[in-house]
């Protein structure tokens, strides 16, 4: 299976737009090289529902790095890969916390609850003058145990919750407080791996 991706994509140059530790160590395993460009243009919130929030910001990332490497000159048959993940409480959306105060407000809402993770992945791949663009989304649910208001705060002071959307990292201490999900593991972490897989077999780019 992993076969057929790495023939399917072997003459291409792929880069993975993304600054997340986690999305790399979850392409990794994919098996195809690929290269790190980050983006780094301010996150605008733009849609009318969540999963178009959420694709249209994993879009703008793939925009911003697709441009620059163009913009480099006669570049190889390139395909950049972006997402943006975000917890969706009721109709809420929750980013990244902005301090310790804001992580422990989201933590308090999750608490006890169902809530939703969308991540949002865009591809974008030109070859010679043609572009291709594909977006799509993957749903997880996660339910929270209840945490009282001394272990949020001691949660939040081991600072793992700063750089996560909804303030938790399921595949850290966050995770001790989860009573179950339904959906994809790795959607959660940062990139929905199973999807992506199958996306990057079926994506026409000839
Ligand atoms: C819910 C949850 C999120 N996260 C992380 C994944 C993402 O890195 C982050 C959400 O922020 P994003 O804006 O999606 O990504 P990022 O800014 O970290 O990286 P980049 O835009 O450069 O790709 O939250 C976890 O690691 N574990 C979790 O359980």
């Amino acid at each position: 299976m992993r076969r057929l991706l790495l023939e399917k994509w072997a003459n291409w140059r792929i880069i993975l737009a993304s600054a997340s530790p986690r999305r790399k160590a979850l392409f990794e395993p994919l098996g195809l090289p690929f290269e790190i460009i980050p983006a780094c243009g301010p996150e605008v919130q733009r849609g009318e529902t969540p999963e178009t929030v959420a694709m249209n910001l994993a879009e703008a990332k793939t925009q911003e790095v697709a441009q620059l490497v163009w913009a480099e000159g006669r570049a190889p048959d390139t395909l950049v890969i972006g997402a943006d993940t975000m917890v969706v409480c009721e109709t809420d959306i929750l980013g990244k916390p902005v301090d310790a105060a804001d992580a422990k407000r989201m933590l308090a809402r999750l608490s006890g609850h169902s809530h939703r993770v969308i991540t949002g992945v865009s591809l974008i791949a030109r070859a010679g003058d043609t572009l291709y663009k594909h977006g799509f989304y993957e749903s997880t649910t996660v339910t929270f145990h209840s945490m009282t208001a001394a272990e949020i705060a001691d949660y939040v002071a081991t600072g793992e919750p700063m750089d996560k959307a909804g303030a938790y990292g399921i595949q850290g201490l966050g995770g001790h407080f989860i009573q179950g999900i339904n959906g994809d593991y790795n959607n959660v972490v940062g990139l929905p791996m199973a999807r992506l897989h199958r996306e990057l077999m079926e994506m026409v780019v000839e």
